[in-house]
C-alpha cells in the first residue's frame, strides 16, 4: 500500500511534537495502521522560526489552504488553534472529503455539530482525541471502552496549565504569574493565556466530555465557568489544614431533570486519587452504572503526550479510509439521530459542600452574628477555624466547611453577611466535593 499523506497545518508545539513521534515511530505506527503515515506538506506563519522537529522531505509554505486543497494531500491534521483560520480550513478539507485530526478543542467545543454533520454529509470524519486531557485516551475510552454503561458522572483535571500552577503555588509558594510564564515557556498554555487560567479551556473541554458521555449536543455557552486566578495561597494553605486540596475541576453529571456542566476551584479530600494528580498531569474519573468509578490519569499538555493523540486518531483515521462510513464510530458516541436534547440545571439550583473565609473586625459577637445568618437559611457549619490576625492587625480571618447547602441559599446568606458593617472584605468560597458516588 502507498503511505498516507499528511497535510500538517502549524508547526508549534503540537505539529512539531507530530513530526518528531511519526518520524522516531514511523515503523510501530505502519504496523499498527497498515500503511506508513508520512507529513508531505505543512503549513506554519513564520517559515524562519526555530522548530523542535526535523522538516526535511516535507514541503513549507504560509498558506495553510494550499496545504488543505494539495490533491496529494489524503488527512488533514490542524494544529492552529482558535476559530480562524482554523474552521475555514477544516470545512474546506471536509468538502473536499478529506478526514481531519485536530487538538482545537476550542473550535470543536463551539462548531462541532456543524463540522460533525458537513464531515457525515461528505463521507468523512473529524477525529479530536488531542482536544481533551492530552495524551489521556479519554475520548476513546469513553465512547469505546465505556459504550455498556450509562454514565452517571464524570469530574476531571483538565487544564494542564492550571493544574500546574496551582501545585507549584502549593509546593512552592509561587507567584502566579511567574508559575504561567513557565507554563508558557514549556508549550502547555493556550495561544491566550486567560483561557487556561479563566476555566474556559477546560469549560471548552467539559463540553466536549459531556456530549460523548451522555450522547448529547455541544453546549458550551452552558457550562457555569470559573477559573483560578482568584484562589489565594492562604486558601490552599487552610484547605490542606481541614485536609482539602485545591483542585480545578469539570464536574458533568446526569440528574433526574438535566444535566449539571460546571468548571470551577473545588476541595477534594486529599486521600481521593484526583487530590493527588499534580503538575502538568491531568486525570479523569468517569462513573459508568456497570463499571461503577473509573480513572484515566497522564500527560494533559506538552508537545509529544499531545502528539501522541494525534497519531492515535491518525492511525484510527488511516484504518478506516476505505471503510463504509457509516460503520466509523460515531463522533459523539452516539449515532447521530440518537443524539437528544438534554436541560442544563441552572447553578441555582445545584447543591454542594462549601469552604468559605471571612475577613472580620475582631469583636465580640461577629461569629455568632454569621453563624445566626447562615442558620436562617439552611447553612449548617461543618468545621470551623479561627485564623491568625492579619499583619495590619485589621482582620481576623474565620474559614469553614459547610455541609451541603443549595447554591441559591448560598449566595442569599453570603449577600447578607457580606453587608455587615463588621465584615471587611468579598467572601472567599469553593465548593467541596467528595466524589465518592
Ligand atoms: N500545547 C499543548 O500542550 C496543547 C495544545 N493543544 C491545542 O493544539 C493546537 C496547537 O497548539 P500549539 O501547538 O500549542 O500552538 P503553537 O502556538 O505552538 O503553534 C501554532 C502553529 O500554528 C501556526 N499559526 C498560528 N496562527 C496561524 C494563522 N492565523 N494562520 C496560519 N498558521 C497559524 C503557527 O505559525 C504555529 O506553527 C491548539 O488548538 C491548542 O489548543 C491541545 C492539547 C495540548
Ligand atoms: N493549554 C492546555 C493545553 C492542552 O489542552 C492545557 O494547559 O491543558
Ligand atoms: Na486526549
Amino acid at each position: 500500500m502507498p503511505p498516507v499523506r499528511i497535510g500538517l497545518l502549524g508547526l508549534g508545539t503540537v505539529g512539531g511534537g507530530v513530526v518528531n513521534v511519526l518520524t522516531r515511530n514511523a515503523e510501530e505506527i505502519a504496523r499498527r495502521a497498515g500503511r506508513r503515515i508520512e507529513v508531505v506538506h505543512a503549513s506554519a506563519r513564520n517559515l524562519d522560526a526555530p522548530r523542535i522537529c526535523p522538516l526535511e522531505g516535507i514541503l513549507l509554505t504560509t498558506d495553510p489552504m494550499e496545504v488543505v486543497e494539495n490533491p496529494e494531500v489524503d488527512v488533514v491534521v490542524e494544529l492552529i488553534g482558535g476559530m480562524k483560520p482554523a474552521g475555514d480550513l477544516m470545512r474546506r478539507a471536509l468538502e473536499l472529503g478529506k478526514p481531519v485530526v485536530t487538538a482545537n478543542k476550542a473550535l470543536i467545543a463551539h462548531e462541532g455539530m456543524e463540522l460533525f454533520e458537513l464531515a457525515q454529509r461528505h463521507h468523512t470524519m473529524v477525529a479530536f482525541e488531542a482536544a481533551v486531557a492530552g495524551g489521556i485516551p479519554i475520548i476513546k475510552a469513553i465512547r469505546e471502552g465505556l459504550a455498556g454503561n450509562r454514565i452517571e458522572w464524570l469530574a476531571g483535571i483538565i487544564n494542564g496549565t492550571g493544574n500546574y500552577i496551582l501545585t507549584a503555588m502549593r509546593d512552592e509558594g509561587r507567584a502566579f504569574a511567574e508559575v504561567l510564564a513557565e507554563a508558557q515557556y514549556l508549550g502547555y498554555a493556550e495561544a491566550d493565556p486567560t483561557f487556561d487560567v479563566e476555566g474556559i479551556d477546560a469549560a471548552h473541554k467539559l463540553t466536549i466530555l459531556a456530549a460523548i458521555a451522555f450522547g448529547m449536543p455541544l453546549k458550551f455557552d452552558e457550562v457555569y465557568t470559573e477559573g483560578i486566578s482568584g484562589i489565594e495561597t492562604d486558601d490552599v494553605r487552610y484547605a490542606g489544614e481541614f485536609g482539602y486540596q485545591v483542585k480545578h475541576l469539570g464536574i458533568a453529571r446526569q440528574r433526574d431533570d438535566g444535566v449539571e456542566l460546571r468548571v470551577h476551584p473545588t476541595l477534594i479530600p486529599e486521600r481521593r486519587l484526583l487530590a493527588n494528580v499534580d503538575g502538568v498531569q491531568n486525570a479523569v474519573l468517569v462513573w459508568g452504572d456497570s463499571v461503577g468509578p473509573t480513572m484515566y490519569y497522564g500527560a494533559g499538555a506538552g508537545a509529544e503526550p499531545t502528539a501522541s493523540a494525534v497519531v492515535a486518531d491518525l492511525v484510527d483515521v488511516v484504518r478506516t479510509l476505505t471503510a463504509d462510513p457509516t460503520h466509523r464510530v460515531p463522533h459523539l458516541a452516539v449515532v447521530p439521530d440518537q443524539i437528544s436534547d438534554m436541560t442544563v440545571v441552572p447553578m441555582d439550583s445545584i447543591a454542594t459542600a462549601y469552604y468559605l473565609r471571612f475577613a472580620v473586625e475582631d469583636k465580640r459577637g461577629v461569629l455568632a452574628k454569621i453563624a445566626q445568618i447562615l442558620a436562617d437559611h439552611e447553612v449548617s457549619i461543618e468545621a470551623m477555624m479561627q485564623k491568625e490576625m492579619t499583619e495590619d492587625e485589621r482582620t481576623l480571618p474565620i474559614v469553614m466547611l459547610t455541609h451541603q447547602v443549595r447554591e441559591k441559599d448560598m449566595d442569599d446568606a453570603l449577600a447578607e453577611i457580606e453587608a455587615l458593617d463588621t465584615v471587611r472584605a468579598p467572601v472567599v468560597r469553593m465548593r467541596v466535593e467528595t466524589l465518592d458516588g
